[in-house]
C-alpha cells in the first residue's frame, strides 16, 4: 500500500484527527484549520483524501461540509467514519483552583451546541466563543495561562495541550456520535478490516425546474417502488433564493447496482439534477479511541 497524504480539521488531538488515525495508520496526516480547506486541499491535489466532520447526532449536519461538497466541489466520498463523542471542559493547570470563575468559554460551534444546557444551567453568565475546531479552542487555552478561560474538548486535546479537565462529560445526551466524511478526487470506495456490512451511497438532488406540485413525492417514490431503503433525507438552501433547496439522500445501496443505476437515470428524466458523491462503507471508532 503506497503511503497517502491525508488532510484533517486540525490541530492534533481534534475529535476529527483521533477519527482520521483510526482509519490511516500508515499514511502522512495533514492537519488543516479549517473545512473549506480541508476540501480544497484534496480538490487541487495538495492532500490525496480529507477528513471532514459531516453530522453530529446532537447537532445535525455540519452545514459547511455539506453545502462546500455540493458548490464549491467535484469530490467523492470514499468512507465514512463514525465516532463516540464525549465532551469534556478544561483549564489551564495554572487556573484548575479558581476554573468556576472562567470568564469565557471556547470551542467548536457544533461542541459549544452540544454542552448547551450545561454551559446554560452552570455558567449562564459566561460567554462562549467559537473556534475552529475543540483542538484549537483547546490549543488556544494552553497559550494563554494568564487568562482564566476553559475549552470544551476530547481527553487527548487535554494531554496534547497540557491542560487539566475540571468536569467530564457534559454532553447533554449521552448518545453523541459524530460522522465524519472521507473524501477524494477518485470515486474509490476504500475497503478494509473492520467496515460494517451496509454500503451506502449519497445523492444530492435538486427538484425541476417548473416547480410542479409532487416533485419531491416522486423523487421518494423512485426509490420506494425499487424497496431503495433510505437512510437520510435533509434540505439546504440553494442559496440561489428562499423557498429553494437540494436534497441530500443516503441510501443504503451500492451506485453500481442495477437498480441504483435505473434510480438515478429515471431522476434525471423526470428533469432533477443528480450528483452522485459515490459509494462507501462505514468505520466505526472505538470509544477507547477517543481516551487515548
Ligand atoms: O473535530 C473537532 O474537534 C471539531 O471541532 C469538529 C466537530 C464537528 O464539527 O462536529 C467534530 C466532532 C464533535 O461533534 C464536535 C466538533
Amino acid at each position: 500500500m503506497t503511503t497517502k497524504r491525508i488532510a484533517f480539521l486540525g490541530p492534533e488531538a481534534s475529535f476529527t484527527h483521533l477519527a482520521t488515525k483510526s482509519l490511516f495508520q500508515e499514511d502522512v496526516l495533514v492537519p488543516i484549520r479549517t473545512i473549506p480547506e480541508c476540501i480544497e486541499a484534496v480538490a487541487n491535489g495538495e492532500v490525496d483524501i480529507a477528513v471532514v466532520p459531516l453530522e453530529n447526532a446532537l447537532e445535525g449536519t455540519v452545514p459547511l461540509t455539506i453545502d462546500y461538497l455540493f458548490h464549491e466541489a467535484e469530490l467523492f466520498v470514499t468512507a465514512e467514519l463514525i465516532s463516540p463523542i464525549e465532551q469534556h471542559l478544561m483549564v489551564h493547570p495554572s487556573n484548575e483552583e479558581r476554573w468556576e470563575e472562567m470568564t469565557t468559554v471556547y470551542s467548536h460551534p457544533h461542541a459549544l451546541a452540544q454542552c448547551h444546557k450545561y454551559l446554560y444551567y452552570r455558567f449562564g453568565k459566561v460567554p462562549l466563543e467559537q473556534s475552529s475546531s475543540t483542538a484549537a479552542a483547546a490549543k488556544y487555552v494552553s497559550e494563554n495561562e494568564d487568562l482564566c478561560i476553559a475549552a470544551i474538548g476530547n481527553t487527548s486535546a487535554a494531554t496534547e495541550y497540557g491542560l487539566k479537565i475540571v468536569e467530564h462529560n457534559i454532553h447533554d445526551f449521552h448518545f453523541n456520535h459524530t460522522r465524519f466524511f472521507v473524501i477524494s478526487k477518485k470515486n474509490d470506495c476504500i475497503v478494509r478490516d473492520g467496515h460494517t456490512d451496509q454500503v451506502k451511497t449519497t445523492v444530492m438532488i435538486t427538484l425541476p425546474k417548473d416547480d410542479r406540485s409532487g416533485a419531491l413525492h416522486q423523487v421518494l417514490s423512485v426509490f420506494a417502488w425499487r424497496q431503495l431503503n433510505l437512510s437520510k433525507i435533509e434540505s439546504r438552501p440553494l442559496k440561489t433564493g428562499l423557498g429553494q433547496y437540494f436534497f441530500i439522500i443516503d441510501v443504503l445501496e451500492d451506485e453500481k447496482k442495477p437498480m441504483m443505476i435505473g434510480a438515478i437515470e429515471e431522476l434525471k428524466s423526470l428533469g432533477c439534477g443528480v450528483k452522485s458523491l459515490g459509494s462507501y462503507y462505514t468505520y466505526e471508532t472505538k470509544n477507547e479511541a477517543i481516551r487515548s
